[in-house]
């Protein structure tokens, strides 16, 4: 065997630490090509929609490829980041990628930082095969959802293993945990909400905590993620001392034909309207950026509801995103899991 030591050794690079944020993902464009590549990619995912391919396949290539493309795009047309000619979820994810590398600084340069997409680009082979390049041995994935879902949370996972599954020499792997009950993530909600109240210039007369729903049939079979909704909002209500007829948890993003989590968020916003409340508010803890279904389906589409129904002022208080206060939140769950590490 030839003697690789010392003199023609292949450069190695090693004793690195990997911090991976990943969030949902994003099409390149809005373009129908674009859009559909990225829908294509999402709704392949047999963890977000549980159907046998035999059944599922042909409605997806068939009806919905032709046609979702088209309304998806224009939906992401309204909100695009024409400055950077990206999405809103895209240019978020990197600036906390930023600010949470330079936040790590401290800990010495073997850490560091990068983010990627779970559907799109940058893709998670792409970044973690960058990580390894750099010399990565120890690698913290943060799935950025703080409530656990098997269409979120354990699907980002799933990407994970399945790129190291094809590496040779594979960095050691860390998780994070849901984080729905997290006291810093409580706080940092508390925080920014009662920053937002008081830029308004009114008083909601109730408040929605809207999250993003999932077919009840998955909850029958076991998810947690209704439970871990419903403890974000009650833990919340608490930090903000509101009763529960106040603040309200409700479910939004149905797609498809079958039944999901309830109450509906569309369904409520119109309902109160009608009911005569004149002043609403709605904020969406499940997101850690702002992105299509809070700024277009949520202040746009369910502001229009509200008003149409005989509402007179509605909010959208946005997500964590950037904020410091969001960033206090990361910084310590990533502490947190780095323990041993660092
Ligand atoms: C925050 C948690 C999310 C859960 C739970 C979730 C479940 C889920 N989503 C779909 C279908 C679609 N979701 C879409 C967009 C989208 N979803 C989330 C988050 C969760 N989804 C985010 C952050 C985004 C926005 C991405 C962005 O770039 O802004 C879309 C694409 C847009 C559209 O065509 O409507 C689909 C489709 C299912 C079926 C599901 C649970 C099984
Ligand atoms: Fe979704
Ligand atoms: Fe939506």
């Amino acid at each position: 065997m030839t003697d690789f030591w010392p003199d023609n050794h292949p450069p190695v690079k090693f004793g690195k630490i990997g911090v991976l944020l990943v969030n949902l993902g994003t099409p390149d464009g809005t373009d129908y090509w674009s859009m559909r590549r990225y829908l294509k990619e999402f709704l392949e995912d047999q963890r977000v929609i549980e159907e046998p391919k035999w059944k599922w396949w042909p409605i997806l290539n068939g009806i919905i490829l032709q046609t979702r493309p088209q309304k998806s795009g224009k939906a992401y047309e309204e909100i695009w980041n024409h400055e950077r000619n990206e999405s809103p979820l895209r240019t978020i994810t990197r600036d906390q990628g930023d600010k949470l590398a330079k936040r790590l600084e401290a800990l010495g340069s073997h850490v560091v930082v990068d983010w990627a997409m779970r559907y799109g680009n940058p893709s998670i082979k792409e970044r973690i095969e960058a990580l390894a390049e750099q010399g990565v041995e120890r690698l913290l994935v943060l799935p950025l959802y703080p409530q656990y879902a098997a269409a979120t949370t354990a699907t980002v996972n799933d990407k994970v293993f399945d790129v190291l599954k094809t590496m040779r020499w594979q960095p050691v792997l860390r998780t994070l945990p849901p984080y729905h009950d997290n006291p810093a993530y409580i706080e940092a909600l508390s925080i920014s909400l009662k920053d937002s109240l008081s830029r308004l210039d009114f008083e909601p007369e109730m408040i929605l905590a809207s999250f993003h729903g999932i077919p009840k049939r998955y909850f029958d079979m076991g998810d947690p993620y209704h439970c871990h909704c419903m403890k974000t909002s009650r833990l919340l209500r608490g930090a903000m001392g509101w009763s529960k007829d106040y603040m309200l948890a409700t479910f939004q993003s149905r797609f498809g034909p079958e039944e999901w989590l309830q109450p509906y968020t569309d369904k409520t916003v119109e309902r109160l309207a009608k009911e005569g409340v004149k002043k609403l508010a709605i904020l969406t803890p499940g997101f850690s950026a702002d992105c299509l279904e809070t700024l277009e389906e949520i202040a746009g589409e369910n502001g229009d509801i509200f008003k149409e129904n005989g509402g007179e002022q509605f909010a959208f208080l946005p997500c964590l995103n950037d904020s410091d206060e969001g960033m206090d939140m990361l910084e310590s769950l990533v502490r947190n899991e780095l323990q041993g590490w660092i």
